[in-house]
C-alpha cells in the first residue's frame, strides 16, 4: 500500500474532527443524563474527554503501522541467503529485552497521590500566584509570606524527586537490565563477523554489511544528537520566557511616600477626596465607564455607607481606594495628598477590606485566619480571638482537627483507566483522597471576616472598606458582624457598601448613593430621606419589606 504522508497530513486533521464530534456528541448525552446525586459522586463523574478517542484511534493505527514494518523487515532478513532464523533470533533480542524490562505505568490501572506534606505545601503555595487570589494577596501584603514559606517548604522538600509519577515509576533501578541489554545490542553484529571468520568464502560481502550497519547506528546516534539540540533550543527558549515573564513591568507603579506622613497630624482615621474621577475597566466592552466625574470628602474617622442600584460603581470606588486600579481621569487624595504618591505597601498596611471576592486559601484554617497578620500567623490565641470576632470559633470547633484543618487541600490525586466494576478498590481509594470538607458559605464569609479582625490587631489601620461580604449570612449573622466591624473600627475611617444598610444609617455621617456610575445624592440619612429622591425609595423598600413582615407575623399569630 502507498502510504504519502501529505495525504495523511491532509486526511488526519478531517478524520479527527469527526471523530471528536461523534464523541463530544455521545459524551454530552451521558452527561446529560445524570441526576444530581450521581453528578454530585466522583466515583461515577465521567472523566472521559473526547479527544481521549482520537489519541487511542491515532495510537491504534500508529501500532499496527508499527507491527507491519516489523513483520515486513523480518521478512526480509530471515530470506536473506546469508542471514537465515538464527540471525532473526539473534536480532530480536534487544528489542525484546527492553520490551520485558520496561517499567511503564502507562499499561496499568494505577492511583497516584502525594503523601509528602512538604510537596503538598509547595502546591498550595504555589496555587496562590493564581489570578483568584491576587486581590487577596494584593489588599493583605502577603507575598512576602508566601515566598518565605515557600523556600522553608523546598528546603524540607530537599532532594526529594518531584517528577511526574510516571517518570519516577520508570527509573530504572539497578543498572544490570541496561548494560545486558547493551550488549544484546551488539549481537547481529557479532554474529555477522563470526560467521565471516568461520565461513569466509560465503561472506564476501561481510565486511560492507557491518560497515553499512556502522553506517546505520552512526546515522541513528547523529538523528538523536540532532533531536538533543533541538531540545536544548526549545529549553532556552522556555527559560527565555520565564524571565521576561518575571520582568513584565507593573501598570500601577509604585509611589515613595511613606504611609502614614509624618508631617500630618497624628489621626486613628484615614482622610479620602475624590475630586472628579472617572474610571472604566480597562478592556471593558461596556461603552459607559463604572464612574463618571465622581467628587466626594470624607474626613478622617467618619462612617460612610454607599448605596445604589447593581452595576451603579460602589464596588469600583473600593477598588480605587486600595489601588486595584489607578483613575483614568482626577485624582484620589489620600490625607491630602494623590493616592499614586505613597508607597503602595504602606497605604495597604493601613487598610483592612472585607468584600465578597476574598477567597479560602487551599491552607489550613488557623493560617486562613492568621494570614490577616503575616507576622502573628502562628499566634494561636490571637487567632482564636479573631475567629469569635469574625463568628468563625463554633466552626473550628466543628472538625476533628480544629484550626489546623485545611478546608480545600491541594490534591494530587488522580486515576488512570480505572472500571468501575473492576477496580472498585482503587476507586475507594481514590474517591476517598477527593473528599474535600465541605463548609456553607455563610461559613466561608465568617472565616474570611475573621481574617478582616486579624488585621485589625496591627493596630495600623486607618480604613475599613466593607463591601456586601455577608450575602450568605443569616440576617443574625449579619447584624453582628456588622455592629462588631463598627465597634472594632471606631474611631477610623469606615466606608461600608451595602445594599441592606437599614442599621447602619443611624451611625452614618456621610450616605453617598450611586447611580449609573455617578453620584446622584450624598448626605446623612435625615437630609436624603428629606429629599424623597433615590435613598428614600431605595430605604422605604427595605422599610416596606420590614413592615409587611411584621404585618404577615402579627397575622400569623392571631
Ligand atoms: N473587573 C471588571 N472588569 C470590567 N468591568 C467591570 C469589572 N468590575 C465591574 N465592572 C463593571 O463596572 C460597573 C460598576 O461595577 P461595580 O462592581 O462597581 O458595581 P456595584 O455598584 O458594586 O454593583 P453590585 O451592587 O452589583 O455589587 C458595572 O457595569 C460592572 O459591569
Amino acid at each position: 500500500m502507498y502510504h504519502s504522508p501529505k495525504s495523511r497530513e491532509y486526511a488526519s486533521p478531517i478524520l479527527e474532527n469527526c471523530i471528536r464530534l461523534h464523541f463530544e456528541d455521545h459524551l454530552l448525552q451521558a452527561k446529560l443524563r445524570l441526576d444530581m446525586p450521581t453528578a454530585a459522586d466522583s466515583s461515577s463523574r465521567s472523566q472521559a474527554h473526547a479527544y481521549d478517542a482520537w489519541n487511542s484511534f491515532n495510537g491504534l493505527c500508529e501500532a499496527f503501522m508499527r507491527l507491519f514494518g516489523l513483520i515486513s523487515q523480518l521478512a526480509f532478513i530471515s530470506q536473506q541467503k546469508s542471514a537465515g532464523t538464527l540471525f532473526t533470533l539473534v536480532a530480536l533480542v534487544r528489542p525484546v529485552m527492553t520490551l520485558v524490562n520496561e517499567r511503564t505505568l502507562w499499561l496499568k490501572p494505577h492511583v497516584a497521590y502525594s503523601e509528602n506534606a512538604a510537596y503538598l505545601r509547595l502546591q498550595s503555595l504555589q496555587s496562590m500566584s493564581q489570578s483568584q487570589f491576587r486581590g487577596d494577596v494584593i489588599a493583605g501584603d502577603i507575598a512576602g509570606w508566601i515566598t518565605t514559606e515557600y523556600h522553608r517548604a523546598r528546603d524540607v522538600l530537599g532532594n526529594v524527586a518531584a517528577q511526574s509519577v510516571w517518570s519516577l515509576y520508570s527509573i530504572e533501578h539497578s543498572p544490570i537490565n541496561q548494560i545486558l541489554a547493551e550488549w544484546a545490542g551488539s549481537l547481529p553484529t557479532m554474529y555477522w563477523a563470526l560467521s565471516a571468520m568461520l565461513a569466509p568464502a560465503r561472506f564476501s560481502m561481510t565486511s560492507i554489511a557491518i560497515l553499512q550497519q556502522y553506517s546505520t547506528s552512526l546515522n541513528y546516534s547523529l538523528q538523536m544528537l540532532f533531536w538533543d539540540f533541538s531540545q536544548i533550543g526549545r529549553s532556552f527558549t522556555d527559560i527565555k520566557i520565564l524571565y521576561e515573564a518575571a520582568s513584565v513591568k507593573n501598570q500601577i507603579v509604585d509611589g515613595d511616600v511613606a504611609y502614614p506622613r509624618a508631617d500630618v497630624e497624628p489621626s486613628k482615621g484615614m482622610e479620602i477626596e475624590l475630586r472628579n474621577v472617572s474610571f472604566a475597566y480597562p478592556g471593558e466592552k461596556s461603552k459607559e465607564a463604572a464612574l463618571r466625574d465622581v467628587s466626594f470628602r470624607i474626613p478622617a474617622g467618619s462612617l460612610v455607607v454607599v448605596v445604589g442600584a447593581n452595576g451603579s460603581g460602589k464596588s469600583t470606588i473600593i477598588k480605587l481606594l486600595t489601588r486595584m486600579y489607578d483613575t483614568q481621569e482626577g485624582e484620589v487624595l489620600i490625607d491630602g495628598l494623590p493616592i499614586q504618591q505613597y508607597c503602595m505597601a504602606g497605604l495597604r498596611r493601613a487598610q483592612a477590606t472585607l468584600t465578597q471576592e476574598h477567597k479560602l486559601y487551599p491552607l489550613t484554617l488557623a493560617e486562613n485566619i492568621g494570614l490577616g497578620y503575616a507576622e502573628h500567623v502562628q499566634d494561636t490565641e490571637m487567632i482564636m480571638a479573631a475567629a469569635r470576632d469574625g463568628g468563625a470559633a463554633g466552626l473550628l470547633d466543628k472538625f476533628k482537627d480544629g484550626a489546623q484543618t485545611t478546608l480545600e487541600p491541594i490534591t494530587t490525586a488522580f486515576g488512570y483507566q480505572l472500571d468501575d466494576d473492576k477496580h472498585k478498590t482503587l476507586k475507594d481509594v481514590l474517591t476517598k483522597l477527593e473528599k474535600t470538607t465541605e463548609v456553607s458559605g455563610g461559613e466561608k464569609q465568617r472565616l474570611v471576616a475573621s481574617r478582616t479582625f486579624m488585621r485589625f490587631r496591627t493596630q495600623q489601620i486607618k480604613l475599613l472598606s466593607v463591601d456586601e461580604p455577608s450575602s450568605a449570612l443569616d440576617p443574625r449573622g449579619e447584624f453582628e458582624l456588622f455592629e462588631r466591624l463598627r465597634q472594632t473600627g471606631e474611631g477610623k475611617t469606615m466606608i461600608f457598601v451595602t445594599h441592606r444598610f437599614g442599621h447602619l444609617t443611624k451611625y452614618a455621617d456621610i450616605i453617598i448613593c450611586m447611580k449609573e456610575g455617578k453620584i446622584s445624592e450624598l448626605g446623612t440619612h435625615k437630609d436624603l430621606m428629606g429629599r424623597d429622591g433615590e435613598y428614600a425609595s431605595l430605604y422605604n423598600v427595605q422599610a416596606q419589606a420590614f413592615t409587611e413582615s411584621e404585618v404577615a407575623v402579627a397575622a400569623g399569630k392571631e
